[in-house]
């Protein structure tokens, strides 16, 4: 039987030419992501239309044949089925109504009532494992209960996460209740996935770097280790990449700590770091810088051989530190895959 790169790499094993594929690789770099986008009207039309989110999951996998697709879908989805309202601002990103208080927390609805709103997440992970490549895996996800949080806490995104870190110090009952609510509904939410046909799951703690301490132990570290064993005990040899982005020399030991099989690793930290520090631990999926990707020529061959390089000794997912972003040059894609698989 075949055994899919992405999951030789997920249980530890070295390969010549590392598997490979892209956070954010459905998207607006790509015209023809643009073009769906606009049939749909708007983005979460787009997240809650299963023939066309799975469409732009694959077109990816169509003009690159990367190794893994990523569901196209949302971290906010699971607070709206929650009960929150979402609406994303063009041009801005994503706002929502506020969740700050036990009367805010008091009027979400409990882990079990998601699945009605997010049905349609279900479908669009059913079409994709009928219509994908049998050499691609297919790859769910979730946002972590802080970087969720987070959004929840502010309404919208925020540069150093100061309302979630205020809430954090002036309720903390509230907030950990908050924290509580995410995980148990996470766990729902990434199980539904993987039974509608997720092989592997990514769990996305964005903002996981602005938690120090204590605080990254309570709410980076805890929430993803009881996410983790939750998912494994019901759908036993699972695998899950933990992406705590940011996190600096708390990636140290994280997969051991949480359960992971695999730490995304962002491009604050080298590579070389990451393999002497992180890899040593098992697989690793990182982190080629994404404005490379913007900037093309010689230096983007060259960055992506180093981080192939870095990492050669060991199981390794080649992936960006953060997703592309929309003035990517689609031929700088085909560009990095030439010197990852070409040579
Ligand atoms: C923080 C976060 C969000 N969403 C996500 C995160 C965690 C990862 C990260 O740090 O990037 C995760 C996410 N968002 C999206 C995916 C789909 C899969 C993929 O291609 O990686 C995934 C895995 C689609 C999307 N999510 C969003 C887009 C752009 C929407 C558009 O087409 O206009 C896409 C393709 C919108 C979004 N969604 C979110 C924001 C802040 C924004 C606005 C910023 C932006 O526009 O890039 C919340």
């Amino acid at each position: 039987m075949m055994t899919k790169t992405i999951h030789k790499a997920l249980a530890g094993e070295t390969q010549a030419i590392p598997p490979v594929w892209m956070m954010r690789q459905a998207g607006r770099y790509l015209p023809e992501y643009r073009a769906t986008r606009a049939q749909a009207g708007d983005f979460l039309s787009l997240c809650y239309t299963p023939d066309l989110a799975a469409e732009v999951t694959l077109q990816p996998i169509r003009r690159y044949g990367f190794d893994a697709a990523i569901l196209f879908a949302d971290i906010l989805l699971l607070p709206q089925a929650l009960g929150a309202d979402l609406w994303f601002e063009t041009g801005e990103g994503p706002r929502l109504s506020t969740t700050t208080t036990p009367a805010d927390l008091a009027r979400l609805g409990g882990k079990d009532d998601i699945h009605g709103r997010l049905s349609p997440v279900y479908e669009t992970v059913r079409i994709l494992s009928r219509e994908l490549p049998r050499e691609t895996t297919l790859i769910g996800f979730a946002g972590a209960p802080w970087t969720v949080a987070t959004y929840m806490i502010a309404g919208r995104g925020t540069p150093d996460q100061g309302p979630a870190h205020a809430l954090k110090s002036a309720d903390r009952a509230t907030f950990a209740a908050l924290i509580d609510l995410l995980t148990v509904a996470t766990v729902e939410y990434l199980s539904a996935q993987v039974q509608a046909g997720a092989e592997v799951i990514k769990l996305f703690d964005s903002w996981a770097g602005s938690l120090k301490g204590q605080d990254f132990t309570d709410f980076a570290l805890e929430p993803a280790r009881r996410i983790i064993a939750a998912l494994k005990a019901r759908h036993p040899g699972l695998p899950v990449i933990a992406f705590p982005r940011e996190a600096g020399d708390r990636y140290i030991g994280f997969a051991r700590a949480t359960g992971a099989d695999c730490v995304a690793i962002d491009n604050s930290v080298s590579a070389e770091w990451a393999a002497a520090h992180v890899q040593t631990d098992g697989c690793v999926q990182g982190n080629l810088d994404p404005a490379l990707l913007v900037t093309g020529g010689d230096r983007l061959t060259e960055e992506t051989r180093r981080v192939v390089r870095a990492f050669a000794n060991g199981p390794h997912i080649f992936n960006l530190g953060h997703g592309i972003t929309p003035d990517a040059d689609p031929d700088n894609v085909a560009r990095m895959l030439d010197a990852i698989r070409g040579g």
